[in-house]
């Protein structure tokens, strides 16, 4: 059987540099580019690329994808900064490029696609619910694209099950000391040397309070994510966004 051909983006990068060794040491895959800031994306199409295993900045992924896209190379994307007005001009080109999928992980993890899933299963039954993620002090972005998705996932909850806002008396308060407001979800975003990548979520009833907490302790927590979601991505037209979709969870 032939292998996918993989290249990976950001190649140079904390993730990336992970991401390089684990796709070279999958037998089922040929790493044919690893490519960093300012390398020709023209590269992908000379070495026969099949996917792309993004792993870049927020500044730099969609015009990166726009390229994959265009030229049918599937995607799996670990990169942050989603948005709607990304995800739909995402969505347009993909309808240009039937045949071609793309994966946004928020986070790669088993243990954090798990605690988002574990979140949104709690939401529906605490009055309070709160997400802190703790990161080390080189991430460029805040929150973190995980505490996003799990706050998005924790308010739909909530609203599906008609909980009304949640109580907080605070009359007066410092900027940012009650964190980012995603959806209703306040997040608070910790930069400490010596972290990685966690998350708690705290949920908070009658007389008791639920901690669901996560954490990568090395960046090989990503690794198995990312050569499943290569590997499907391939068969999976279309936006496919969380990993959770690739694994059987339900
Ligand atoms: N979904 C997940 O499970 C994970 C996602 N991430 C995300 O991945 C991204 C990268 O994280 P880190 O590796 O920690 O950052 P990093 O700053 O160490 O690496 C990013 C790399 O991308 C390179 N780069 C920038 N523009 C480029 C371009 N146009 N083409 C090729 N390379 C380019 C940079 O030079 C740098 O080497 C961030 O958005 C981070 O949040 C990180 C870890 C896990
Ligand atoms: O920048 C990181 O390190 C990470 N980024 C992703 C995020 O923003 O959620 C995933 C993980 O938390 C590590």
């Amino acid at each position: 059987m032939s292998k996918l051909r993989v290249a990976v983006l950001g190649a140079k990068g904390r993730i990336g540099s992970e991401a390089v060794r684990a796709v070279e040491a999958a037998g089922d895959m040929e790493l044919v580019a690893a490519l960093g800031r300012g390398d020709t994306l023209d590269t992908l199409v000379d070495t026969g690329a099949q996917a792309v295993v993004e792993l870049t900045t927020p500044a730099s992924v969609m015009e990166n994808l726009d390229f994959c896209v265009r030229h049918g190379i599937h995607a799996v994307v670990g990169t942050t900064g989603w948005n709607d007005e990304r995800l739909a001009r995402l969505n347009t080109w993909l309808a240009g490029s039937p045949g071609t999928g793309v994966l946004i992980a928020p986070n790669f993890s088993i243990g954090a696609v798990l605690t988002m899933k574990f979140a949104e299963q709690a939401a529906r039954y605490f009055e309070s619910v709160e997400v802190i993620e703790l990161h080390h002090p080189n991430k460029a972005d805040a929150p973190s694209g995980t505490a996003h998705r799990t706050a998005q996932l924790i308010a739909e909850a909530r609203d599906e099950a008609g909980r009304p806002p949640q109580p907080d008396a605070t009359a007066t308060a410092l900027d940012g000391a009650r964190g980012a407001d995603v959806d209703g979800v306040p997040v608070h975003s910790v930069r400490l040397r010596g972290l990685l990548a966690h998350q708690e979520v705290l949920l908070g009833g009658e007389g008791e309070t639920l901690t669901i907490r996560h954490d990568s302790l090395h960046h090989s927590s990503f690794m198995p994510g990312i050569l499943l979601g290569t590997r499907r991505v391939v068969t999976t037209p279309g936006l496919t966004f969380g990993l959770e979709h690739f694994l059987d969870l339900n």
